[in-house]
C-alpha cells in the first residue's frame, strides 16, 4: 500500500530536518502538512501564500505519486527554497487522505515539531486564516480546528449539494458521538504534538476523510482542549476533489461503530 519509499521521510532537498521552523511570533516550531494528490498547479500558489503569511514556517508535501507530477512539482519547491522550509515525502499509491496524514505526522513528530497543522493543497483553507488557529494554541488549546459552522464561519462558492452533506455528516456525527464539535470534518486544524503523542494513532484505521472526525473524537474523548474558530472555506478553482461514495460509506459505518462503542464503555462505566 502506500508506505513511504525507501529513503522518504528524508528531506528532498538535502535540507536540516531538524532546523528550526520558527513560527514568527508564536515562537513555537510548527509544521503544515500537507497531503496532495493532483494538485500540480495548485501547490505552488498555496506554498507561496503560506510563506507570505508565515515566513518562519515549515511544511511537508505528501504525495501519493500523482500522476500528474505534483510529487516533482513539490521536489522543485523544495530544492527552490533556500530557507530549507519545504519538505517532501513521497508515498508509492494513493491510499487515501488518512493515510498521507499519518505518514505526514509521523515525520512531523520524528522532527520535534511543537505543532502539527492540516491543511489542503487547493487553496480551500486560506493560509492568511491559519494565524487564528495558532492564535487559540498559542492560547492554550491542544486542537483547534477552523470550522465553517460556528459564529463567523463561512462557505464561498461550495456547491450546495457538498454543504448538505456536510453538515448533514456533522449533525450524523454529531448525534452519533455526542461530541460538541459544530465542524468535525473539517480538514484545517492545528494540533499541539502532545494530542498526536497520545491518542495513539498506531491504531488509526479510518482511511479517508472520516479520519477527521476519528482523530478530533479521540481527542475529545482524552480530555484535550479542543476549540473551534471561525474560518472561510472557499471552494477550489482549479482541479477536482477526491470524495467518493467509497469515503462516505467509510464514514457512515466507522461513525455508527465509534457510537456504539463508546455507548457500551459508558454503561460498563455506570454498572462499575
Ligand atoms: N496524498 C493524498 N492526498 C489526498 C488524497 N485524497 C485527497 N488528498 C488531498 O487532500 C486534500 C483535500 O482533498 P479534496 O478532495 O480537495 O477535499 P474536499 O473534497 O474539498 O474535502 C474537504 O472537505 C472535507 C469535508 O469537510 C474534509 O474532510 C477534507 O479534509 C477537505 O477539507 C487535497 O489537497 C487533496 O489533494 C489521497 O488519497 N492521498
Amino acid at each position: 500500500m502506500g508506505e513511504p519509499t525507501a529513503g522518504d521521510g528524508q528531506p528532498e532537498n538535502g535540507a536540516d530536518a531538524t532546523a528550526p521552523g520558527v513560527v514568527g511570533p508564536y515562537g513555537e516550531r510548527a509544521l503544515v502538512v500537507i497531503p496532495t494528490f493532483n494538485e500540480r498547479e495548485n501547490l505552488p500558489v498555496i506554498v507561496e501564500r503560506l510563506h507570505a503569511a508565515l515566513p518562519g514556517i515549515h511544511l511537508l508535501v505528501v504525495d501519493d505519486s500523482s500522476p500528474d507530477g505534483t510529487g516533482e512539482v513539490a521536489d522543485g519547491l523544495a530544492a527552490e527554497d533556500a530557507r530549507n522550509r519545504v519538505h517532501v515525502l513521497h508515498r508509492v499509491e494513493k491510499d487515501g487522505l488518512g493515510k498521507a496524514y499519518l505518514a505526514g505526522f509521523a515525520w512531523g513528530l520524528d522532527r520535534d515539531y511543537a505543532t502539527i497543522i492540516e491543511m489542503d493543497a487547493d487553496g480551500s483553507h486560506a493560509p492568511e486564516q491559519l494565524h487564528r488557529l495558532l492564535d487559540a494554541v498559542n492560547d492554550g488549546a491542544d486542537l483547534v480546528i477552523g470550522s465553517r459552522y460556528v459564529p463567523g464561519g463561512q462557505l464561498v462558492n461550495w456547491p450546495r449539494h457538498r454543504e448538505m452533506l456536510s453538515r448533514g455528516a456533522n449533525t450524523y456525527a454529531r448525534l452519533a458521538l455526542g461530541a460538541r464539535v459544530h465542524d468535525i470534518t473539517a480538514g484545517f486544524r492545528a494540533y499541539r504534538r502532545q494530542v498526536l503523542d497520545k491518542i495513539e494513532l498506531d491504531t488509526v484505521e479510518s482511511a479517508g476523510y472520516c479520519f477527521q472526525i476519528d482523530l478530533a473524537w479521540r481527542a475529545v474523548r482524552a480530555g484535550f482542549d479542543v476549540r473551534e474558530v471561525p474560518i472561510t472555506f472557499t471552494e477550489r478553482e482549479i482541479g477536482e476533489s477526491k470524495m467518493s461514495g467509497g469515503v462516505m460509506g467509510e464514514a457512515f459505518v466507522m461513525v455508527a461503530r465509534w457510537g456504539i462503542e463508546s455507548r457500551i464503555e459508558r454503561l460498563r462505566g455506570l454498572r462499575r
